[in-house]
């Protein structure tokens, strides 16, 4: 961590995204807290991918600052990005090779020094121990979704960032990767940021949300705090009053 005072795990300070005369992300700022689960949420284009690829330096801001553990995405990234897993894009493993040899490889590609001691610790804590030589393609999907997690976790973390991460699960895929990030939250202190549609399984995992529109902050706060103020008991309420009201 940078030194000198606490800073938040991640910050978005007045974030712009511009492209083609449009602000895909326009003045975006909130900040993280280790140890929460942040559900990102907003509707289809509201910039939440982009937003999630301007912190993991996919692409740049037009203008503002990103800092992760107090260290400037822009400036400083390798020391920002060390602290990030990120499942962004899917997770493209090799499906010829085991689940120890693609973590090995990803390992290797690290800035990070990662011995074969991690790899697996990362392999026992998502459960996969038992077929760690087993190679990728008889994998089912939930099984890649869990390699993912290990790849992200192979740097030990502060931060891990899934974009859209139920797409295509199955139930029983669904309440393992739900379990798991609670786990991960709870036992590694990880800080979560979950971009979802699925408004349900987020409000069973997260205790805090950030909601933008049209590349704009709508809300941001502890999903108890913000279900009271607007009166609702529910996260899809708590979500369609607030996109309702930035509409108007
Ligand atoms: N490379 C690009 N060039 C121009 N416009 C883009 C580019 N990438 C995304 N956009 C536009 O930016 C807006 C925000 O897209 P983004 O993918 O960030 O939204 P999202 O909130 O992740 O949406 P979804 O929930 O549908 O995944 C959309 O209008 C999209 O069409």
């Amino acid at each position: 961590m940078a030194e000198g005072k606490h800073f938040p795990v991640l910050e978005l300070k007045g974030v712009t995204k511009q492209m083609n005369q449009k602000k895909l992300v326009n003045n975006l700022s909130f900040s993280l807290q280790q140890g929460d689960i942040y559900g990102f949420l907003g509707p289809n284009g509201s910039g939440k991918t982009t937003t999630l690829r301007m912190i993991t330096r996919l692409i740049f801001p037009t203008s503002g600052e990103i800092f992760i553990n107090g260290y400037s995405v822009e400036r400083d990234y390798r020391k920002a990005l060390s602290v990030v897993g990120s499942i962004i894009e899917n997770p493209a493993f090799y499906l010829d090779l085991t689940a120890k040899q693609n973590l090995k490889l990803s390992a290797e590609l690290s800035d990070t020094k990662i011995g074969g001691a991690r790899i697996d610790e990362v392999l026992e804590i998502v459960h996969l121990s038992d077929v760690k030589n087993d190679k990728i393609k008889t994998f089912s999907l939930g099984m890649k979704q869990r390699l993912g997690f290990a790849n992200a976790l192979l740097c030990r973390p502060a931060i891990i960032i899934l974009d859209e991460p139920t797409n295509g699960v199955d139930p029983a895929g669904l309440r393992e990767m739900k379990e798991l990030i609670k786990r991960l939250s709870q036992q590694e202190n990880i800080t979560f940021l979950i971009s979802s549609h699925m408004l349900r399984e987020m409000q069973d995992l997260c205790n805090r949300v950030t909601i933008i529109q049209k590349g704009s902050l709508v809300e941001t706060g502890l999903v108890n705090e913000l279900l009271k103020d607007y009166g609702v008991d529910n996260l899809e309420d708590l979500f369609f009053a607030c996109v309702q009201e930035a509409r108007q």
